[in-house]
């Protein structure tokens, strides 16, 4: 399908699919507005009608010209009503629409894999549920009743000029044929380069929250000439390219404007009217209702034209929304089972993320109830991956990965968050209370629960030196360090209170008071229960029960500490650098200048 300005409208199957739950206000505004769009017609037919009465009849005619009065009087006050009621319905059923649109992402959001959103940024996603959802509101509200106000004033102003005289009818016709084809030719210009304009405005944003974002790195490296000047450059290259669209499309859009005008109607139906008159094809008389009806034939025309851009980027918003909410959902077995214990194993296990590079390949690992087991390997070994794959942030792609015996495709996914609790870095707080983000891990917790696993996770104390402790709200009064919001993400884990649990190991943010804290929690949430850990530090996991080597997506070796050393493999190389790690320390030698100053 094409809009009026002859723009594709992308996916219009799935957008009216989309539009189910508003389809019939839709139709009844359509409706409507169609009613109105022919009342609009009226007035000028009276007017044209009043004038061939009077000069027929001179100032006698005065029932013919109240009635005509009253009907122009009754047909504008009807197209203002349908105006209003039409405009109303769709604004009404665009706010409708938003809401159930975007519950249905949240929806759908719930359900995918939870390794879709590591592939996405929160920018990407927020962009599609808040700003398209928003954009589309052109589409829903205005387009409809556009495209029924360009339609229907033509075809019934037309039929009813073709009703006095076709000659004349075909004149009032030609700088509509003119300006539809001068506009259409634009558009083909203008079309294939949307997406051109959608990339260079993405490079614009994106240079710019890159500029922002990494402001501290790009000025510690003295970089910020150069940085700047990747948001320089993007916004040159958009200006290139709207020059470029300007420049190809500026005649054909000046031209399509001049023949689209009122005045030009007017000239050539006036010159037309003479020419045909004087020939006695048309009674001057008759001339009367075309040069009142056609100056108005082009001008809802003329507006459709000018809300094309508005319709591409409405159409273009639902095409990504339309994605979104196709977006692959993690498999539901239809017949959950419920697993019987906390025994995790991984069977031969394969799994890549492009479908080509393998990040696992063929991984055997068990972890028996109440164990601990640590991943250790080189950076991009795949240890994360192994972790993330048991809570299901995708599934292996052969192979499989068990939960107390049953299939984790088989568990229903509430069931399974049930049993897994995971700690990674990455530490996700909520904008609301500091109980509220703990609280999450189990809804009907008490306040008093909530302490008791801030307490446990070593972050009580922390919270009660927030201007208002526990109900602060985080990012307004309550600011925490990486390392803090990690203890937090403990504390939920404290709540939720799993059988199994998957962590990765602090490293990153935590100062030396806090990684003591870090590791006094995780050790106290370890006790009892099934651990996979992913080790930064091998000296943390010298007592696990078994230590899975990672290396290139294989498990390369596999024992305790002890045992791993005496096969002197992988693990003893590793734990070789980790211990002539711990005893590197720099060496800081005062220069030449500091060390006269000491002396002086
Ligand atoms: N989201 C992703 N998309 C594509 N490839 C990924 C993704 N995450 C990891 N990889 C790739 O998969 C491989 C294994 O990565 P993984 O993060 O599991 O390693 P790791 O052992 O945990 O590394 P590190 O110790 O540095 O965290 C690497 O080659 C990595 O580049």
């Amino acid at each position: 399908m094409r809009d009026a300005g002859g723009l594709a409208i992308p996916g219009v199957g799935g957008l009216w699919r989309l539009l189910r739950p508003i389809r019939g206000r839709l139709i009844i505004a359509c409706v409507i507005g169609t009613i109105g769009a022919a009342a609009s017609i009226v007035p000028f037919i009276a007017v044209a009608q009043l004038a061939q009465v009077l000069l027929a009849s001179g100032a006698g005619a005065t029932a013919a010209v109240w009635q005509w009065g009253w009907i122009a009087v009754g047909a504008l006050l009807l197209r203002l009503l349908c105006v209003f009621v039409a405009g109303g319905i769709t604004h009404f059923a665009d706010t409708r629409f938003q809401l159930i649109v975007r519950r249905r992402m949240a929806a759908r959001l719930g359900k995918v894999p939870l390794g879709w959103f590591t592939a996405r940024t929160s920018g990407t996603v927020k962009k599609s549920v808040s700003d398209d959802v928003l954009h589309m509101h052109h589409l829903v509200a205005h387009t409809a009743l556009e495209i029924v106000d360009g339609v229907v004033v033509p075809v019934v102003t037309l039929a009813y000029l073709f009703s006095i005289n076709g000659a004349m009818s075909l004149f009032v016709m030609l700088p509509l044929l003119v300006g539809i084809g001068l506009y259409g030719a634009q558009l083909a210009k203008v079309r294939p380069r949307m997406a051109d304009y959608s990339t260079a405005m993405g490079e614009i944003s994106g240079t710019a929250v890159e500029f922002v974002q990494g402001i501290g790195v790009v000025k510690t490296f003295g970089q910020t000439g150069r940085a700047y000047r990747r948001f320089l450059d993007a916004t040159a290259r958009f200006m290139d390219l709207m020059s470029g669209v300007m420049r190809s499309t500026l005649r054909s859009a000046a031209l399509a404007e001049v023949v689209l005008a009122p005045l030009t109607s007017l000239v050539v139906i006036t010159a037309a009217g003479a020419v045909l008159s004087g020939a006695g094809w048309i009674p001057p008389v008759d001339v009367i209702p075309f040069v009142l009806l056609g100056l108005g034939v082009t001008a809802p025309l003329m507006a459709l034209f000018f809300s094309a851009t508005a319709t591409t980027q409405a159409a273009e918003a639902s095409e990504r929304v339309l994605a979104l909410l196709a977006t692959d959902t993690l498999p539901e077995s239809d017949a959950p089972r419920v697993p019987a214990d906390a025994t995790i194993a991984l069977e031969r296990v394969r799994f890549s993320y492009d479908g080509q590079y393998a990040a696992l390949d063929g991984i055997d690992l068990r972890l028996e109830p109440g164990t601990t087991t640590a991943l250790v390997g080189r950076s991009g070994s795949g240890k994360t991956t192994i972790a993330k794959l048991i809570p299901r942030f995708w599934d292996p792609d052969s192979g499989r990965i068990t939960l107390g015996g049953v299939d984790l495709r088989d568990i229903a996914s509430s069931e399974l968050h049930r049993h897994v609790t995971f700690v990674f870095q990455d530490v996700q707080l909520l904008s609301t209370s500091v109980t509220e983000n703990i609280r999450l891990a189990k809804p009907t917790a008490t306040s008093a629960e909530v302490e008791a696993a801030a307490r446990a996770a070593q972050i009580h104390d922390r919270i009660l030196e927030l201007p208002r402790g526990y109900d602060s709200v985080v990012g307004d009064d309550a600011l925490f360090s990486g390392g803090e919001a990690q203890r937090i993400s403990i504390a939920r884990a404290f709540l939720a209170d799993p059988p199994i649990l998957v962590l990765d190991e602090a490293t990153a943010f935590a100062d030396p008071e806090s990684e003591a804290l870090i590791q006094d929690a995780l050790s106290a949430l370890a006790i009892g229960r099934t651990l996979l850990v992913i080790a930064h530090r091998l000296s943390t996991i010298q007592g696990a029960d078994q230590i899975a080597v990672v290396d290139r997506g294989c498990i390369a070796e596999r024992g305790t500490h002890d045992e791993l050393l005496a096969r002197a493999g992988t693990y003893a190389t590793l734990w070789a650098n980790h211990e002539r790690s711990r005893s590197w320390h720099p060496e800081i030698r005062p220069s030449a200048e500091s060390a006269r100053k000491v002396n002086r």
